[in-house]
């Protein structure tokens, strides 16, 4: 029987050797019942607190749709969706309501999760300061860069306290410097927070700066081919700039890019 849940447990101490996300023979299919397409087939995974997964692979491999299948978004066909604690989703595109402010959306993403009125502004401040936004509350969304709407959306996703943030390309729309920027900052946020990442992007060098562990994909129909284990520091003190020049980065994405082609070759 295929089955999606949540067993929603928010702010649940987490326990050693707990699991936050579990896929267990899932797939996926799209369509009509009479010719269906299979986007992901018999994907079993593991996300334990505090990992960052990443998943790679070529388009159409089934990254959104796993990406999906943990947010609630879609049922699996066969297999078993489990997500054990509350999760949060940045999308590629931040979808901000244009006609509030920086502070209106957060305060009506804060309101949605249950914040009283007189907490909002205190929390929509410490959210701003957390994506590098203080002080820029009193603005429009169409007054703000791409970089700052993407961290506005970041904000509002860790407005409900989410253990567990799904994010499908988040970064994929902003030019180079900017993007560099926020992931040298997600990768801190996560790491200092411990939240738990899901995290889409077809870049090499995206998966090994951000993740603790890249999954590889192959597409026709998706499936997980290769994992790759990421061994680099994290945390508070780690200058992630210095990071992306040393030795040891360049290796794991020379590692990485080879398992991708494969993978697109041999889907
Ligand atoms: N709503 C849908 N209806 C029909 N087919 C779909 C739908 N959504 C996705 N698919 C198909 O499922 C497969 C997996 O799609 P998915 O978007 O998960 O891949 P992806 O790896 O995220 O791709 P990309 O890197 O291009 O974003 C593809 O073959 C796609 O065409």
């Amino acid at each position: 029987m295929p089955r999606a849940e949540t067993t929603g447990t928010a702010g649940a101490a987490v326990a050693a050797g707990a699991v936050d996300v579990e896929l267990a023979g899932v797939s996926v299919l799209y369509g009509p019942a009479k010719a269906p397409v299979t986007a992901v087939e018999d994907v079993s995974l593991a996300v334990t607190p505090g990992e960052f997964v990443v998943l790679v692979g070529p388009s159409g491999c089934g990254k959104t749709t796993l990406l999906r299948l943990v947010a609630g978004f879609e049922r699996p066909a066969t297999g078993t969706v489990r997500v054990h604690r509350k999760v949060g989703v940045v999308f590629q595109q931040p979808r901000l309501f244009p006609w509030r402010t920086v502070a209106g959306n957060l305060a009506f993403a804060l309101a949605r999760h249950g914040v009283p009125r007189a907490a909002r502004a205190a929390r929509t401040e410490e959210l701003l300061g957390l994506v590098g936004l203080p002080g820029m509350g009193g603005r429009r969304t169409w007054e703000l860069s791409g970089g700052q709407r993407q961290r506005v959306a970041i904000a509002r996703a860790l407005a409900a306290e989410p253990q567990i943030l799904l994010m499908d390309e988040p970064f994929a729309a902003l030019d180079a410097l900017t993007r560099e920027r926020l992931q040298e900052e997600v990768r801190t946020l996560a790491a200092v927070t411990g939240t738990t990442v899901v995290f889409v992007t077809h870049s090499a060098e995206e998966a090994v700066l951000l993740g603790s562990r890249v999954l590889v994909m192959a597409a026709g129909p998706g499936r997980v081919v290769e994992e790759v284990a990421v061994p680099l520091p994290r945390g508070a003190g780690v200058d992630v700039a210095a990071l992306r020049g040393a030795a040891p980065f360049a290796s794991l994405r020379a590692e990485l890019s080879r398992a991708t082609r494969e993978a697109a070759a041999g889907a």
